[in-house]
């Protein structure tokens, strides 16, 4: 169904929307920003997008990272999704801020209670990407970027990477590379997945897939703080670099997990996609 306009802001040479539409992935209404720069009509642009970490809505990542002037600068599209449904409640949606609302772990969940709605993997790479936001944004289909941060990091890694015929560059802030070894990941994916059989988690870890890759070579960035306090469930020493996939993992000194570490590293994200975007 059409995306009805929630809002829309003036900001450096383009323009902040926020969208809501029923999703038929998803089972419920969704609400996503974009971020437009100015075009000429018929002019198409490379996209980005961001996926957020555990408690975020679309607005986090709007409302704190400053990323508009840089995709002003750039001339990307950016388009930054909820982090679950949020249309409908599910018994036990709303416990713990690291399970249910707000930390739908991008995955398809295959557990019966959750499985109707909780299908953020498809709602991004399908729907999102090829439905509604082609509706809304002028984007090029051939140069889309993906980036995130923690949980969206994670989501971000193991997306791009599982679909290099539609993400062509890849970076993260702060993501869970290994959820498969932390609590954060384990209680996801038991509660989206189950434990019957946890072969069936290694799709949604990033430091699997990236074992298991053989797609394009892909040059990815990732900035971590050394200071963040949730560093024992990210361990981006779990990334490694291989022929394909060159893993470029900077430890900033000082920074923690928050927004202000985010916006500090935002320009070089932005310089990162814009590079590879537009060589395509
Ligand atoms: N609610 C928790 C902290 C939650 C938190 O830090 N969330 C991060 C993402 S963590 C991994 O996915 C975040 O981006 N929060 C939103 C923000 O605007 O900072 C607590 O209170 O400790």
């Amino acid at each position: 169904m059409a995306a009805t306009l929630v809002s829309s802001n003036r900001s450096f040479k383009g323009r902040q929307f926020v969208y809501k539409h029923a999703s038929s992935t998803t089972q419920c209404e969704m609400t996503f920003g974009v971020y437009i720069p100015d075009h000429k009509p018929d002019e198409k642009l490379p996209a980005l997008f961001y996926l957020s970490g555990l408690t975020c809505t679309h607005a986090n990542f709007m409302e704190k990272s400053g990323f508009q002037q840089f995709a002003s600068k750039h001339r990307l599209v950016v388009v930054h999704p909820d982090t679950s449904p949020r249309g409908v409640d599910v018994d036990g949606d709303s416990e713990s801020w690291d399970f249910g609302k707000g930390a739908g772990f991008y995955v398809n969940a295959t557990v019966e209670k959750w499985a109707k709605n909780y299908r953020m993997y498809d709602y991004i790479v399908k729907e999102l990407l090829e439905e509604v936001v082609p509706s809304v944004a002028p984007i090029d289909l051939a140069k889309i970027g993906i980036f995130g941060h923690s949980m969206g990091g994670h989501g971000a890694l193991t997306i791009g990477l599982r679909n290099s015929s539609k993400f062509q560059s890849i970076s993260a802030f702060a993501p869970i590379c290994n959820p498969i070894t932390v609590p954060w990941g384990q209680k996801a994916l038991t509660g989206y997945l189950g434990d019957e059989d946890k072969s069936t988690w290694n799709q949604y870890d990033a430091s699997e897939v990236l074992k298991a890759y053989s797609g394009p070579k892909r040059e990815i960035l990732v900035d971590q703080g050394a200071a963040d306090n949730f560093l024992a469930q990210l361990k981006p020493e779990t990334l490694k670099s291989k022929e394909n996939a060159e893993i470029v993992v900077r430890m900033q000194a000082e920074f923690d997990h928050s927004y202000y570490f985010i916006a500090s590293f935002m320009a070089d994200h932005f310089e990162h996609h814009a590079k590879i975007l537009n060589k395509i």
